[in-house]
């Protein structure tokens, strides 16, 4: 649905992405990301017709994103932080006046608000609304055109966790419904919780490109930790010792204590995406 080949852009000096290619699957929730400047906001208005590239190519939704941008703009939506909602309007009439504005049909904002469940609040003014209220809405306006990709630039900061946790929701359900989701972000957790795959770009580069699964395990410690149970003089206490997954004088400790039923629990020691970005990047995320 996504497919980029060797994307470049500079501003005057500044590469801010260079030979970036990827691809994402129908339905596929990607995330993209990096520290402040990496070049993610700039990777969405390339791929969203924005922004014409220096170099490469890329087609989404089945239009070339230089050569047939205004096809391009009816197959997809895109939630940039800065967008602006009016205010003093209900939630209901910004919605309205977009469809007016793009000439689409009024039985849609039914569909949208329940898609973000908002219609119990859709009478009320905008500007009454939580940051993750408005964030649904511009999710609902953005899906109004019915995009089959849906780019959306930073759509957990600022949130609180439940927001955050209801915004999820709705990418995920989105998804299922076969809408692809392209998103970029700063949270490790968001990433980890939402993202089927994710890629690090730092300095317009992509530096990995995988499931967060993967990652964590490729460059996890490869340890392991065990509670074991030990007999001393009349009774039994808890200890933890860790062992190296690899080390077979380990593992060959660890079939033993099993077979002796002195094993209580095990836990592998991953590590955490943002490790991982480190360890990938060279860099810390923020
Ligand atoms: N219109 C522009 N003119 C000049 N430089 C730009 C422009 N847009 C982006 N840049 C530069 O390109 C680089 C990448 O910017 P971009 O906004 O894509 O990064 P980002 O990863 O989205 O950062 P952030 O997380 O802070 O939003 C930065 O150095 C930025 O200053």
């Amino acid at each position: 649905m996504i497919e980029a080949h060797q994307l470049r852009r500079t501003f005057g000096q500044r590469q801010a992405v260079a030979d970036l290619s990827l691809s994402v699957r129908r339905g596929e929730i990607f995330g993209l990301l990096g520290p402040n400047g990496a070049g993610k906001t700039t990777t969405i208005r390339l791929l969203s017709g924005q922004i014409i590239p220096d170099s490469g190519w890329a087609r989404v939704a089945g239009c070339d994103v230089a050569r047939d941008r205004l096809r391009l703009k009816q197959r997809i939506g895109v939630v940039f932080e800065e967008q602006n909602l009016y205010e003093r309007l209900s939630a209901r009439a910004n919605l309205r006046f977009s469809c007016w504005l793009y000439g689409l049909p009024e039985k849609r904002i039914d569909e949208v608000l329940t898609l973000v469940d908002l219609r119990d609040r859709a009478r009320e003014p905008v500007g009454k609304f939580s940051q993750g209220l408005k964030q649904r809405l511009l999710i609902a306006r953005a899906l109004l055109h019915q995009p089959s990709v849906l780019f959306l630039d930073e759509p957990g900061r600022g949130l609180d966790p439940i927001s955050a946790h209801t915004v999820r929701q709705v990418i995920r359900q989105l998804s299922e419904a076969g809408t692809t989701i392209l998103l970029t972000t700063h949270l490790m957790e968001e990433a980890d919780q939402l993202c089927q795959r994710v890629a690090f770009i730092v300095n317009g580069r992509l530096v990995a490109n995988d499931t967060p699964r993967h990652l964590k395990l490729q460059h996890g410690k490869r340890l392991l930790q065990v509670t074991l149970e030990e007999q001393q003089d009349h009774s039994r206490r808890l200890c933890d010792i860790t062992l190296k997954l690899d080390d077979v004088g380990d593992q060959q400790r660890l079939t033993r204590w099993l077979s002796e039923g002195r094993v209580r629990a095990l836990h592998t020691q991953e590590a955490s995406l943002e490790e991982v970005f480190f360890r990938v990047a060279g860099v810390p995320l923020s």
